[in-house]
């Protein structure tokens, strides 16, 4: 058990979640989701004893954080913070060389095991030919991805991103999540982040921590999102607010994709109709009537004409 938090308060003066207790091991990823000002980032900080746990204790490591100075949290915890500053004048190589400082007493030029370490991690993360450009001209992801290497220099056992794929696309957002991936399972860190594109991140994540209604629930990824049917997509979309699903019977991304079709045209009830899918066709099936549809177009015209 790398991370243990045991019945522990975070917040400000009063707290935004009590009595949070659970666990995370080396070599496993977890996705931290919530709604705007939940407390995500504050519990992020309360971790890094940036913020005093209001109550409960947090143990790093099998020590407790209120033991531990800001240095020897950071032999255990690299951080990446969405809204980092870039450091003027700094070139890429600079940056990532920055992760290795926390290892210096003082400022030293680095050793050349050191030197080497950094020169790996910009080959790792693909970024040879940008070594030397000032960061200032980085695309996002590359700059990104940077930060995510200043992490890896330091070479802590757990690493904590916040948001780590805001303005990112969807393709530099695959790439740093396989990434966090690739370091959870082959060098066995704990990779703990906070993402608003769960959807995706989930993809990635071995457990979820959900903050809500001044709790955290965690667990494995997929059991907190069936046990919370409001993170479940269809409902997030839910916009005709008389609508009520019809039967479908479909692969899950067919029947994903009908639920949202249908809740966006009909804002009524609609469950006397029922959709199967088999073989490219969707049946529909009315009280009375059954027609076959090639398309969602045609569905919606069947509908049309019922409804
Ligand atoms: N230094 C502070 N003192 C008091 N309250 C604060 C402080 N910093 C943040 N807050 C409040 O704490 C609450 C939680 O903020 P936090 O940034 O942790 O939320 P979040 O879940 O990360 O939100 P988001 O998804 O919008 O980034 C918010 O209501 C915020 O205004």
């Amino acid at each position: 058990m790398f991370l243990n938090i045991n019945k522990a308060a975070f917040g400000y003066r009063k707290p935004l979640i009590k009595n949070a207790d659970t666990a995370l091991h080396t070599g496993e990823i977890c996705l931290i989701i919530g709604n705007n000002g939940v407390g995500k980032t504050t519990l992020l900080k309360t971790l890094l004893k940036q913020i005093p746990t209001l109550s409960g204790d947090i143990f790093l490591n099998n020590q407790n954080l209120k033991t531990l100075s800001h240095e020897q949290i950071a032999e255990q915890i690299a951080v990446v913070f969405s809204k980092s500053e870039i450091p003027a004048n700094f070139k890429l190589r600079d940056l990532i060389s920055l992760g290795k400082y926390i290892h210096y007493p003082y400022y030293f030029d680095l050793n050349n095991d050191d030197k080497i370490e950094v020169s790996k991690i910009i080959d790792d993360l693909g970024l040879q030919q940008y070594a030397d450009f000032p960061l200032r001209n980085l695309s996002d992801g590359n700059l990104q991805k940077a930060f995510i290497g200043r992490a890896l220099a330091q070479n802590s056992p757990m690493i904590i991103l916040d948001e780590p794929t805001t303005h990112l696309d969807e393709k530099n957002k695959i790439t740093i999540l396989k990434i966090l991936r690739n370091l959870a399972k082959k060098h066995h860190k704990l990779i703990l982040f906070s993402s608003h594109d769960w959807r995706l991140a989930k993809e990635f994540a071995d457990k979820i921590w959900l903050l809500h209604d001044g709790k955290l629930d965690t667990g494995i990824a997929e059991e907190i999102l069936l046990n919370h049917h409001e993170l479940l997509n269809p409902q997030l979309f839910n916009l005709g607010k008389g609508f009520v699903a019809a039967k479908i019977v479909a692969p899950a991304l067919q029947k994903e994709m009908l639920y949202s079709l249908l809740q966006k045209n009909y804002a009524f009830d609609i469950s006397a109709t029922k959709f199967s899918y088999s073989g490219d066709i969707w049946t529909v099936k009315t009280e009375n009537e059954v027609f076959e549809c090639k398309s969602f177009e045609e569905i919606i015209k069947t509908l049309n004409n019922i409804y």
